[in-house]
């Protein structure tokens, strides 16, 4: 199994990452709490109360941890492609694979890394979503410490499931949308690239972008009831699952309520995403 992908998609996602976390920040802020009345107001909001780390908040553990399922989701692809039609990385420019496979490719890929993401997720969404500033003499302690005391108070007040709370949203989010993610970057490098050549990083870094929005696009009513179902641990609601989750957010937020996050989340996804496919190429390229 050639592990080459697995590397560079550990260190193109953790690149893709910080350069998107103040996005992803106030993406969690604005889906699970109601107190701001759209981007502008909470980003405002967050620096005066926090300073410009609110806006990093929660990322050295992403850093380590949800780079390398990202490692995972490039990995899994590009070694379900080859399982699929016989072709290595680089042989795939010369003989490129149907968008069938790679659509199967990419939701497999998706749902291996949704399984990895779930508890990591949640402590990151769990620690963007302290609104505290940071420790100050006098004032008490937020909720969570950091990474390691936010999974052991989650561990011990609701037990290993609890790590898991929203993996089943998550699975649903992340299968078929990175499958429309794989297959929409596929064609639009296809689309300005002469046959059997390697795409120019123009090329790369436009079509991983759209590849981003429009995976985000389509999965963002699922994040939102993700997120949702993540906080309710700790929040008075409590639903009884995902279903319950979803008939009680549209009764009172209405059907809006899947739209939550959908333009910081696309703005998030395109220089992440260009970002994360150059270096992914770059690094695969460079390694021959
Ligand atoms: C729609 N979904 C779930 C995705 N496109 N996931 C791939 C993640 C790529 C990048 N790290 C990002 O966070 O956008």
């Amino acid at each position: 199994m050639p592990v080459e992908e697995f590397v560079a998609g550990w260190i193109s996602g953790a690149l893709g990452l910080v350069l998107g976390h103040p996005f992803d920040t106030v993406k969690v802020r604005l889906q699970t709490q109601t107190t701001y009345q759209g981007i502008i107001d909470c980003m405002v909001k967050t620096y005066r109360h926090e300073s410009l780390l609110g806006f990093f908040k929660g990322m050295s553990f992403p850093i380590v941890s949800i780079a390398v399922v990202n490692s995972i989701l490039f990995g899994v692809y590009s070694n379900a492609l080859l399982v699929l039609t016989a072709t290595s990385h680089q042989e795939r420019r010369a003989q490129p694979p149907s968008y069938t496979h790679v659509f199967i490719a990419g939701c497999t890929g998706g749902f291996l890394q949704a399984y990895c993401l779930a508890p990591f997720d949640l402590i990151k969404v769990r620690l963007q979503n302290q609104t505290e500033p940071r420790a100050q003499p006098g004032s008490p302690p937020p909720r969570y410490q950091g990474p390691v005391h936010c999974a052991a108070s989650i561990f011990q007040a609701e037990g290993p499931r609890g790590l898991f709370r929203g993996a089943w949203a998550l699975t649903l989010r992340d299968t078929p949308t990175l499958g429309i993610y794989f297959v929409t970057y596929e064609w639009l490098c296809r689309q300005s690239t002469p046959d059997g050549q390697n795409p120019s990083s123009a090329t790369v870094l436009v079509a991983g972008g759209f590849a981003g929005i429009t995976s985000w696009v389509t999965a963002t009513p699922l994040d939102v009831i993700k997120s949702r179902m993540q906080m309710a641990g700790l929040e008075q609601r409590a639903y009884r699952g995902l279903l319950d989750c979803v008939v009680s957010s549209v009764r009172q937020e209405g059907l809006g309520v899947f739209f939550r996050g959908l333009t910081i989340n696309s703005a998030r996804a395109f220089p992440v995403n260009a970002v994360t496919f150059l270096s992914y190429e770059y690094l695969l390229h460079s390694w021959g």
